[in-house]
């Protein structure tokens, strides 16, 4: 088991005080910003978009890990390559092109991630692994921050672990939705390598010290 990547979800943040939000995750062992996008259509919930994730990225002095929960995300990964998306994951279920999308991103200069909702099985990216740079494994129903972590995510990552093994390839598995303290050390041991968490960060009474306890768990 190697160190964590350790992802906050800026979507648990206080809005009114993004700018120190943002600070405050500079100053702790953070390694990226997730940064939730949510259309009102792919998933029942409206989050952010453009202008407030290149507010983010004028702040943030790590990456931005951006998680495209829309439809045709084609039309928007140029706009937020721009603002300053460095990870740009798109759902599986809203790409019938998904090989097209995954490469439209790299031919950015993006890193390419594929999102899997709780019932789309990992094996149905068989076929583009070695394309990607990350799965991030959804461990709540997209669309609010605060849910219940699915037990079945484990299961989950170990049969994509052993599908990125077979075939040689460095796609790295992200979770995210209801990580906590309780359940990370389980996560990594199954393979996991990113670990988003939101409200576990944000609503501790010290975020940062929530931060170096993922990364170390
Ligand atoms: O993509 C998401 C929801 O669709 C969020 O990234 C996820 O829910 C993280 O928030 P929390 O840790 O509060 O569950
Ligand atoms: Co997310």
């Amino acid at each position: 088991m190697t160190t964590p990547i350790i992802a906050p979800s800026i979507l648990a943040a206080d809005f009114a005080n993004i700018q120190r939000e943002v600070e405050m995750l500079n100053n702790s062992e953070a390694d990226w910003i997730h940064v939730d996008i949510m259309d009102g259509i792919f998933v029942p919930n409206i989050s952010f978009g453009i202008p407030v994730t290149q507010a983010i990225h004028e702040h943030a002095n790590k990456p931005l890990d951006v998680h495209l929960m829309i439809e045709k995300p084609e039309n928007y990964v140029q706009a937020f390559k721009k603002a300053g998306a460095e990870i740009i994951t798109v759902h599986y279920e809203a790409c019938p092109h998904l090989h097209r999308n995954i490469q439209q991103i790299k031919d950015l200069g993006c890193k390419a991630g594929v999102a899997l909702n709780p019932h789309t099985n990992v094996q149905l990216l068989e076929d583009v692994i070695q394309d990607i740079d990350m799965v991030c494994i959804m461990s709540v129903n997209p669309g609010f921050g605060g849910q219940k972590f699915i037990e079945n995510t484990y299961k989950k990552v170990r049969q994509l672990k052993e599908i990125i093994s077979d075939a040689g390839a460095t796609t790295l598995i992200e979770i995210d939705g209801g990580v906590n303290q309780d359940n990370a050390k389980d996560l990594l041991d199954a393979g996991a390598d990113v670990l988003v968490a939101g409200s576990f960060v944000f609503s501790s009474e010290d975020p940062i010290n929530t931060i170096s306890k993922l990364k170390t768990v």
